[in-house]
């Protein structure tokens, strides 16, 4: 994309993903609900757009990295939001995880304004953002995803397009159910190791070796064993899509005990307040319903 490209929603993943843009040569104008964050942007060559209507206006293509559903709704259909300026010959990309009816009902939006739709969600944290090393998930316009190919390029380290709108969300959302029931048994195991007299490092150095050694043990195990959640995927996000992926359960009548058992303990860390931790802090509510460790 040699044009302009606007970008909403500067949160963990929006920065880091915007700046990277910046950083290969995009001109990129931004827009945040909370403006002020837009400035660290602008330091970089940004400019700023007033309203998500604004930068629509200005960009040929505009991207959104929002926290979830409603937000998503919100900057696209309430007052100065993108359907103000969407038409023939733009196109929008929504990279946040929402569930496949919420995709739809942008997509059908933006259609009868004659813009173009992709949803595009990603897998990956935020140090895979800032190092431009994201998986993309995309499905939509295939026109819109071949022209978004180049920005996908310096975001991600792979793109798959996956047919029509709701299959991104759909594919987001069932890689992060898995995830969040594998958060979930790993806490369990570096409670139990506690509880039981065994070192948890020693844990760490025995899962690393083994069939189900994965980056997330190795990334996430160090701080949790010091009981220490910096955010880089929010709790908050992750019980939203624990609870999104089981309503695509429901819907297609797939019993899923494991993941709604993983829910009710992110459920339980949001109430205990760690909702804007790390979602590795659900170890927290898996410590509090075993008080002795
Ligand atoms: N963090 C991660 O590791 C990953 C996150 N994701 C997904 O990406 C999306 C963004 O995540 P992340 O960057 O971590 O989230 P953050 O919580 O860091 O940022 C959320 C963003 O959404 C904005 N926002 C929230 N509510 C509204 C609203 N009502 N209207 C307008 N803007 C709003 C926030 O604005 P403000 O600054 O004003 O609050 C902020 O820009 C989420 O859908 C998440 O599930 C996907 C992959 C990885
Ligand atoms: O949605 C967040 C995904 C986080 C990750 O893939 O590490």
């Amino acid at each position: 994309m040699e044009i302009e490209i606007g970008f909403l929603g500067l949160g963990i993943m929006g920065k880091a993903m915007s700046l990277n843009l910046l950083r290969h040569g995009f001109k990129v104008t931004v827009w945040n609900r909370t403006l002020s964050k837009c400035e660290e942007l602008v330091e970089h060559g940004a400019s700023i757009g007033e309203t998500p209507a604004a930068v629509v206006k200005k960009c040929k293509y505009t991207i959104a990295m929002l926290s979830n559903p409603s937000a998503a709704l919100s900057v696209v259909f309430e007052k100065d939001g993108v359907l103000e300026q969407i038409c023939e010959g733009k196109g929008y990309i929504d990279m946040s995880t929402v569930g496949a009816d919420t995709s739809s009902k942008i997509s059908e939006a933006i259609a009868e304004k004659g813009g173009q739709f992709l949803e595009a969600p990603v897998s990956g944290s935020k140090k895979p953002a800032e190092d431009g090393q994201l998986v993309i998930l995309a499905a939509g316009e295939k026109v819109l995803y071949e022209k978004a190919i180049p920005a996908f390029g310096v975001m991600g380290k792979k793109s798959f397009y996956l047919g029509q709108v709701g299959n991104g969300a759909k594919m987001k959302l069932v890689v992060n159910m898995v995830m969040g029931s594998m958060m979930n048994a790993f806490s369990e195991g570096l409670v139990l190791a506690d509880s039981s007299g065994l070192s948890q490092q020693t844990l760490l150095d025995v899962l690393e070796l083994g069939a189900i050694a994965n980056p997330m043990f190795k990334m996430k195990g160090p701080t949790m064993i010091k009981n220490s959640y910096p955010p880089a995927f929010p709790l908050k996000h992750q019980q939203k899509d624990m609870r999104l992926a089981l309503a695509l359960g429901d819907e297609n009548a797939v019993s899923m005990p494991i993941a709604a058992a993983a829910n009710e303990v992110f459920k339980k860390a949001r109430s205990l307040g760690f909702g804007d931790q790390d979602f590795s802090a659900v170890h927290e509510a898996v410590k509090a319903t075993n008080p002795s460790t």
